[in-house]
């Protein structure tokens, strides 16, 4: 067995979370379009396949030990990159209706070629800013599940995240080891954007024992029709 598929294989164990044979047939795709598109779209500096592994796969996958996942649920990715949490947690539950959204083109442009090449259905990769995203009718509290890995602090991220998320569904913040801070510092943002803290649901990573952060907000309430503002201002005045 190749090394990627070895430390998946072993990683997964650790975790709980099995793996079958077609969801290791996916994720070695993907890492050799992970590999092929970093020369032409620097996506990542991480490739090692223990490293790929672990710190993007498995990582990945650990939102669905955040909450329940109901079966064919909408679920989106803000600020997906390469595609960090929602196309792993794709391979891992294909029943997901999955929405892959980020502000930079050529994250989509590979995103695009990479589910062509993986032959999945109802998956797509949407160009866009999260602020305009969260406003367009179609969109806006349609997600059952709106996730969010090392995009912005959770004030910020709480204003591009919120606004998509239905009223009993949640958002899952990834997150680093000490984050209570952070979390305290977003307390007034997750209120008046209609959401309540669930829990802050400590991992660790295995294989490496790296410590991560599962920051998962209920959303209790509409989001006033205020919100988000407009492109760039969450991040410049955040709401404190
Ligand atoms: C550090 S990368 C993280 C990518 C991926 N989530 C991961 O964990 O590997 C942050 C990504 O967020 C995107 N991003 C930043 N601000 C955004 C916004 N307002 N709306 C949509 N995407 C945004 C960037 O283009 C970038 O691809």
């Amino acid at each position: 067995m190749n090394e990627l598929l070895n430390s998946l294989t072993r990683a997964a164990q650790e975790t709980n979370i099995p793996l079958s044979n077609h969801h290791l047939q996916l994720f070695e795709q993907y890492y050799q379009c992970l590999l092929e598109g970093n020369q032409k779209f620097n996506l990542t500096a991480i490739t090692e396949p223990l490293e790929v592994a672990v710190k993007h796969f498995i990582d990945s996958l650990t939102c669905l030990t955040a909450v329940n996942f109901p079966q064919a649920a909408r679920l989106l990715d803000v600020g997906t990159g390469a595609g960090f949490p929602g196309l792993p947690i794709k391979i891992y539950r294909p029943d997901l209706n999955v929405t892959l959204m980020d502000s930079l083109n050529k994250r989509i442009v590979f995103l695009k070629e990479t589910l062509n090449t993986l032959g999945l259905s109802n998956i797509q990769a949407v160009h866009d800013r999260a602020e305009d995203f969260g406003r367009r009718p179609a969109d806006r509290e349609n997600y059952d599940i709106v996730v969010s890995r090392a995009v912005a602090r959770l004030a910020v991220l709480a204003e591009y995240c919120l606004p998509c998320v239905k009223p009993g569904g949640y958002f899952i913040s990834q997150k680093g080891p000490d984050i209570e801070q952070e979390v305290q510092e977003a307390a007034r943002a997750i209120k008046i954007l209609g959401g309540q803290l669930t829990e802050v649901k400590k991992i660790q990573l295995p294989l490496i024992g790296d410590g991560r952060s599962l920051v998962v907000i209920k959303k209790i309430q509409p989001t006033p029709a205020t919100y988000p503002r407009k492109a760039g201002l969450p991040a410049k005045k955040p709401i404190l």
